[in-house]
């Protein structure tokens, strides 16, 4: 579940550290790798991205090399591929016209997307990263205007075709050298993006345009007029202004119900719901379930304790409605980020004991209630319970806001093994006894999905398949999901990590401009933006990133290169 941005600024002054401050307000999409590329003003790219948060990758020093009034920035959160630097994004092709490319969601046709480009578009791909694939598909579909100068119709008609060939999650952000930025939606709006607007401070009559995952970014930047991009919709930002088109018919609007319950941050209004009162309205659900379930086992609870950050908004109002004290008796470090978004299972254990710690005044010999928004692989509950206990705890109770995860995500949250899901094949009693309550309970899917659609009733569906196993795309069958889970299992990511962390595949990445090239040294000057340069850039880039193989482990890449479109 990454984080995008793009930036456009009618100043054209340079745009990098304002992307980096809104890739800080998106950093809980994505915590393993980040990135910007911006444009110069002849039409070159400056890049800086690779493993990392985003405050020590990009800081003072390597922003003041990223020159351009517009760029892209991702923060990236791998559903596909490995955790490798070289497939941190944004993602660059230098043929047709310079291309910068960033991607939320996860494709679930690559397979046959990979066979298209290898056997008809005979383009390169070099890593295992579907949003990779996504963007040479853009590149071939520009590719086949055949034109020396494009313009918006050719780009709508391009990105047409790419929703025409892929099936999955994605919003992306995108940029071309010397021509500006643009952005487009899955038809299903599976994942969420918009855009905004905000007068430039400098430029008389001017406007600068963002498009991002979340609204949180256009309000902490000053942008206003928050427009969520919709389904199968595209919109292309240039100096001359904004257009948008809706390049394929929208199928069922269907936006990801996990970004209400978990992702987004809850200052954001996502599709028009705001994600704050989405989770009031889960806690007042919650809470009548749970005065259900507690009369029936007749169970007197002391205490309603959440487990920060995301439980918070729900657990208060559920202590409100049920009349019980809320109590913050987990207190978060605050310099630890999201474990479910940690890679690999050990890392997530530690990291809970790391992040939370229990006070024992608010556990000792009470009826503790501990709210979560969702229970997935059970890593936070286990060890939280424990802690409980051990702090004094006479029952422990746990209550989710989300009913039990009993099918893997393919659209952009990683968690594709059935097997290492909690809820897989256990009862709702099973489950407590693995995590070590004394008593679950569950929000239902009826509620969970109502919390969300009453604050917007246009919304007819939300993507619940986390839950019920249906996929809105359709296109996931069992083979489907035995692959993926073959694939993307922890024991399968981490070999995949270790292969893909190595110096020689780190080279060879550079070829795809990803990663640890040079810092400020230009690639040198490939004139012509519109020409196709073929394999050119590949031998290029190699050469140089063969000769700093020392730096080039340790380095976010730099790099600066091809001519502009106008
Ligand atoms: O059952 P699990 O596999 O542990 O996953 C669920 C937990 O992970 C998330 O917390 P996280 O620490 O990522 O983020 P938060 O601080 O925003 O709550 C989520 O809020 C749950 O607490
Ligand atoms: N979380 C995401 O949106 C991931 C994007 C893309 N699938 C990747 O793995 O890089
Ligand atoms: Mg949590």
């Amino acid at each position: 579940m990454c984080g995008i941005l793009a930036v456009l600024l009618a100043s054209q002054n340079n745009v990098a550290s304002e992307i980096a401050e809104g890739l800080q307000l998106l950093q809980h999409r994505g915590q393993d790798a980040c990135g910007v590329v911006t444009c110069g003003p002849k039409g070159r790219f400056y890049q800086c991205k690779g493993n990392g948060m985003v405050r020590d990758l990009l800081d003072a020093k390597n922003l003041s090399q990223l020159i351009g009034g517009m760029g892209v920035g991702h923060a990236r959160y791998p559903t596909a591929g490995s955790s490798a630097q070289s497939e941190a994004q944004p993602f660059y092709v230098n043929s047709p016209y310079g291309l910068v490319f960033a991607h939320n969601g996860n494709l679930i046709n690559t397979d046959h997307l990979r066979y298209y480009l290898d056997h008809y578009a005979h383009r390169h791909i070099n890593t295992s990263s579907d949003s990779e694939l996504l963007l040479n598909l853009l590149a071939d579909a520009l590719q086949k205007t055949g034109k020396f100068r494009i313009d918006e119709d050719d780009i709508f008609r391009a990105i047409r075709e790419v929703m025409q060939m892929t099936s999955g999650g994605y919003a992306c952000t995108a940029m071309i050298a010397g021509y500006g930025i643009f952005g487009f939606r899955d038809p299903n709006g599976i994942r969420p993006m918009g855009w905004a607007k905000r007068k430039s401070e400098t430029v008389p009559g001017g406007f600068d345009y963002m498009m991002a995952s979340e609204s949180v970014v256009c309000d902490a930047l000053g942008y206003s007029d928050w427009t969520d991009i919709k389904p199968g919709e595209a919109i292309i930002v240039t100096q001359d202004g904004v257009k948008t088109m809706q390049c394929t018919p929208a199928r069922t609007f269907a936006p990801d119900v996990f970004e209400y319950v978990y992702f987004a941050r809850p200052d954001s209004v996502v599709d028009g719901i705001s994600v704050y009162r989405a989770r009031m309205a889960m806690g007042d659900a919650l809470a009548a379930t749970a005065k259900a379930q507690l009369d029936k086992a007749g169970i007197k609870v002391d205490v309603v304790i959440p487990v920060p950050d995301t439980s918070r908004v729900a657990a208060l109002q559920l202590a409100q409605n049920l009349n019980i004290p809320y109590r913050e008796g987990f207190v978060k470090n605050r310099y630890v980020g999201r474990t479910f978004i940690m890679p690999g299972q050990e890392l997530r254990r530690k990291n809970v004991r790391r992040k939370l710690n229990a006070m024992a005044l608010e556990f000792a010999g009470k009826n503790v209630m501990i709210v979560d928004d969702s229970i997935v692989r059970g890593t936070t509950s286990k060890e939280i319970i424990v802690m409980a206990r051990e702090a004094g705890a006479k029952k422990v109770i746990m209550a989710s806001c989300a009913p039990p995860i009993r099918y893997p995500c393919v659209y952009g949250i990683d968690m594709p093994s059935r097997h290492e899901l909690v809820a897989h094949d256990r009862t709702e009693d099973e489950i407590a006894e693995y995590i070590g309550a004394d008593h679950i309970i569950f929000q239902s899917l009826d509620d969970l999905v109502s919390s969300c659609q009453r604050l917007n009733p246009s919304i007819e569906r939300f993507e619940c398949s986390v839950f019920n196993g249906e996929y809105v795309t359709g296109g996931v069958d069992e083979a489907y999901l035995s692959h993926i889970e073959g694939l993307r299992n922890d024991n399968a990511k981490r070999k995949a990590g270790q292969q893909g962390a190595g110096p020689a595949l780190v080279n060879i990445n550079g070829a795809n401009a990803s990663n640890v090239v040079l810092a400020s040294q230009p690639l040198g000057d490939v004139t012509g933006g519109g020409e196709v340069a073929g394999g050119g850039d590949i031998s290029q880039v190699v050469g140089l990133s063969n000769e700093n193989a020392g730096e080039a482990k340790e380095s976010p890449s730099i790099v600066v290169g091809l001519d502009n479109q106008r």
